[in-house]
C-alpha cells in the first residue's frame, strides 16, 4: 500500500494546498483521483511521487515511512514508485535520444534493465529510440516518458492526466499498457484525470479532492 495520512503541503507559508489529505494506494488495482481544477490534484501526485516535501503529515510505503523527498530519497524507495505527467515535453531532456531518456533511471540508480524490452511493452521501436525529443510526436513522446517510469519496476505507478494531451487510440494503447502492469506485475495505480468517463471504465474507485481541501 502507498498511502499519504494527515497531509498538509503547499508551495506559500500559510496556504495550504493540501490541508489533512490521506489516501490509500493498493497494489494491483488502478485507483482514480479526480476533483476540480486547482484543488491539488497534482499536488497531492507529488508528494507520493516522492518529489514534493509535505509540511506535516506522512507518506509510507508498505508501511514504512519515507525517509525522505527528492533527492533525500532512499534508492530503494524511489524505485518504488514511478510517475508519468501530463506534458511530456517539460518532462525530459531535449539532448537526450529516447532510448536515454527511457534509460534515465537505470543510470541513475545503477541499475541494469533492458531499454529495448521497456520501448516494446510501451510499443516504441528501436528507429524511433534513436530520435531526439523535437524529432517525435506528444504521444511517442509520452510513451518513451511512461518506459521511464517503468524503467525500475515500480510497484506504485502514478499518471498525473498522463492522457491529456493525447488523441482516442494513444490514450488507448497507453492505458492498455499500464493495465498489463497492474495484471501481470501487480502494480497499483494512481490515475489523475478529468475525464469522468475514462476514469469509470478504467478505475475500480474513484477518490474525490474537493474545492475546500478537506480530506480525501
Ligand atoms: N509550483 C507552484 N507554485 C505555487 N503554487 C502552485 C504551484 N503548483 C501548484 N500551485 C497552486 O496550488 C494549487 C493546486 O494546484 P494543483 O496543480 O495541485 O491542482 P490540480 O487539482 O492538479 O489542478 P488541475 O486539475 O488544474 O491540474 C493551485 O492553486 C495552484 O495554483
Amino acid at each position: 500500500m502507498l498511502s499519504a495520512t494527515g497531509v498538509v503541503a503547499g508551495y506559500r507559508r500559510g496556504e495550504p494546498v493540501l490541508d489533512g489529505v490521506g489516501l490509500d494506494l493498493p497494489t494491483g488495482a488502478v485507483v482514480g483521483l479526480a476533483g476540480p481544477s486547482g484543488c491539488g490534484k497534482s499536488t497531492l501526485a507529488r508528494v507520493l511521487g516522492l518529489l514534493h516535501e509535505p509540511w506535516s503529515g506522512q507518506v509510507s510505503i508498505d508501511g514504512e515511512p519515507v525517509g525522505g523527498y527528492r533527492h533525500a530519497t532512499p534508492k530503494a524507495q524511489r524505485a518504488a514508485i514511478g510517475i508519468v505527467f501530463q506534458h511530456p515535453r517539460p518532462a525530459v531532456d531535449p539532448r537526450f535520444t529516447l532510448r536515454d531518456i527511457v534509460a534515465e533511471p537505470l543510470r541513475a540508480t545503477g541499475t541494469t534493465g533492458d531499454v529495448d524490452e521497456l520501448a516494446d511493452e510501451v510499443g516504441l521501436t528501436a528507429e524511433l529510440l534513436s530520435r531526439r525529443p523535437h524529432e517525435v510526436s506528444d504521444g511517442q513522446l509520452q510513451r518513451a516518458c511512461l518506459a521511464r517510469a517503468l524503467a525500475l519496476r515500480p510497484r506504485y505507478l502514478i499518471c498525473d492526466e498522463m492522457t491529456a494531451m493525447l488523441d482516442a487510440s494513444t490514450t488507448a494503447a497507453l492505458v492498455q499498457v499500464v493495465d498489463r502492469q497492474v495484471h501481470e506485475r501487480g502494480t497499483g495505480v494512481l490515475a489523475i484525470s478529468h475525464d469522468e468517463d475514462l476514469l469509470a471504465h478504467w478505475a475500480v474507485h474513484v477518490v474525490r479532492l474537493d474545492g475546500s481541501s478537506a480530506a480525501v
